[in-house]
């Protein structure tokens, strides 16, 4: 099976006067399908690597590999086309666009895809959110919801491009304990149901425990 991402010898160093290490020597293949929390103590590069996971940060050592494709000689418009097609990402803050409905904020990232007309676009942000139990909220503001239920309209938004992977960031920062199990459980369904990979840093060692696999980083290492 060929890998949905991988790292090979990854490493992301900082020049400067006082060079850092963000993350060194990373050795991970994800498989489609398979669910995996990145954990460790704050400062220890998760979400450097999260990030060069994303083709959002580039390595200084090592390469990162797109379902067995390198990714090292392509531009920033390449990476970029990778992310659109390939990539969903979720953030602790859910950065929803304010003003505008729960609806609205998955159907705008669906339309700018151009793959769709207009009404096609609004039902599969319907669909998005019935699936993701927020069909009574479509019409909502997002401060008008919960912090659980902003963050399942952000996962939805995610989801707009269909991604084989997705790049979750600290996603249940914000909220209480019930609420990021139910977005841990979710993650779980769509890999298991959806055959996605997920990839989540987290620094709640309980929550990992939800994931098929935990990668404990140390220093920018991987350690057992
Ligand atoms: N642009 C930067 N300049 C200097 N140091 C940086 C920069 N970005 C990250 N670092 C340092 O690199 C290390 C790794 O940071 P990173 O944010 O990846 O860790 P983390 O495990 O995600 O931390 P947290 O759980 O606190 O978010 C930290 O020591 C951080 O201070």
């Amino acid at each position: 099976m060929t890998a949905a991402i991988e790292a090979r010898s990854l490493s992301r160093e900082l020049t400067g006067p006082v060079p850092v290490t963000l993350v060194r020597d990373i050795d991970l293949v994800v498989e489609p399908g398979e669910f995996v929390a990145i954990t460790g103590p704050s400062g220890s590069g998760k979400s450097s690597l999260l990030y060069l996971l994303g083709l959002l940060d580039r390595p200084t050592g090592g390469e990162v590999l797109v379902r067995g494709e390198p990714t090292a000689a392509l531009t920033p418009d390449q990476l970029a086309a990778i992310r659109l097609a390939r990539i969903g990402f979720v953030f602790q803050f859910h950065f929803l666009l304010p003003e505008f409905s729960c609806l609205a904020n998955v159907e705008i990232p669906i339309r700018r895809l151009g793959r769709l007309s207009a009404a096609q676009a609004r039902d599969r942000a319907a669909g998005l959110l019935d699936s993701l139990e927020l069909a009574d909220h479509r019409k909502k503001l997002p401060e008008q919801l919960s912090g659980g239920q902003r963050q399942r309209v952000a996962i939805a938004r995610a989801l707009a491009n269909d991604p084989p992977l997705i790049l979750a960031d600290e996603p249940t920062g914000n909220l209480d304990t019930r609420t990021a199990h139910l977005v841990f459980e979710l993650f779980g369904t769509l890999a298991r149901e959806q055959g996605r990979s997920i990839v989540v840093v987290t620094h709640d060692t309980e929550l990992a425990h939800l994931a098929d696999r935990r990668v404990h980083l140390v220093d920018g290492r991987i350690v057992p």
